[in-house]
């Protein structure tokens, strides 16, 4: 199955965990959201969690503005910080007072381990990696999310509860955020390994990054599914 385009590396970084992949992309947490079947208590236990992931991930992001090279580099992470706190996060706060849930009970929400342990493997691929080392262990829930919310908004089903969900994920402003990221992310890989960078020994290692964080994300639909 091919994705949308958000670039050559993504493409091959993708193309190289296919099993990873689908069990994420195509996670059972994922249907649900696309026929209505997801219990409403499951979803919310999840986007409760995804609040607190949503904070650390921006923390993430942040580490990009201090670890970049380049203007373009630094000004896609900037971008990307704003459109996490300022614009992502909105949908979780307005579907959680919907449910009765207010914004500070959000913040200081109880962190699952599945969750701090995929927030804080990003952060330190960021500090004890470089610039690539970052984006590569960011790569998969941003790519991911948008792949996700372009299948999911194509689909047949109209009448699922979690239409604002999907329609955050398919939105045109978050797809032109990852073209961005996507055209960012190849040009970071050809700036510092060269045109062939698949070929590099460092690519091997970047790719066991992208595969973890990968996994991860298996285990945070997994939590998702359990919490409710
Ligand atoms: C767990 C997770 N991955 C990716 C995204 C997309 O930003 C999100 N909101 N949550």
């Amino acid at each position: 199955m091919s994705g949308p385009d958000y670039g050559r590396s993504f493409a091959a970084l993708r193309a190289a965990c296919p099993d990873e992949w689908s069990a994420y992309t195509d996670h059972a947490f994922v249907r649900g959201l696309g026929d209505g079947t997801l219990p409403q208590a499951s979803f919310l236990h999840y986007l409760v969690q995804d609040y607190v992931f949503l904070v650390h991930f921006a923390r993430a992001w942040s580490l990009g503005v201090v670890k970049a090279e380049t203007m373009a580099e630094m000004k896609t992470c900037a971008r990307t910080v704003d459109a996490l706190v300022n614009h992502e996060m909105a949908l979780h706060v307005k579907t959680c007072a919907k449910a009765g849930i207010e914004e500070t009970a959000l913040f200081s929400a109880k962190e699952e381990v599945a969750n701090l342990a995929y927030t804080r493997y990003v952060i330190d691929a960021g500090l004890q990696g470089d610039f690539l080392d970052l984006m590569v262990a960011l790569a998969p829930c941003c790519f991911g999310y948008g792949e996700i919310g372009l299948r999911l908004v194509g689909a047949a089903c109209n009448d699922t509860p979690y239409a604002d969900w999907i329609a955050t994920y398919a939105d045109v402003d978050y797809q032109q955020v990852m073209v961005s990221f996507g055209d960012m992310l190849d040009a970071a890989v050809i700036r510092r390994l060269g045109a062939d960078f698949k070929a590099t020994p460092r690519w091997a290692q970047l790719q066991g990054r992208f595969t973890k964080a990968t996994e991860l994300e298996v285990g945070f639909w997994d939590m998702g599914l359990l919490g409710a």
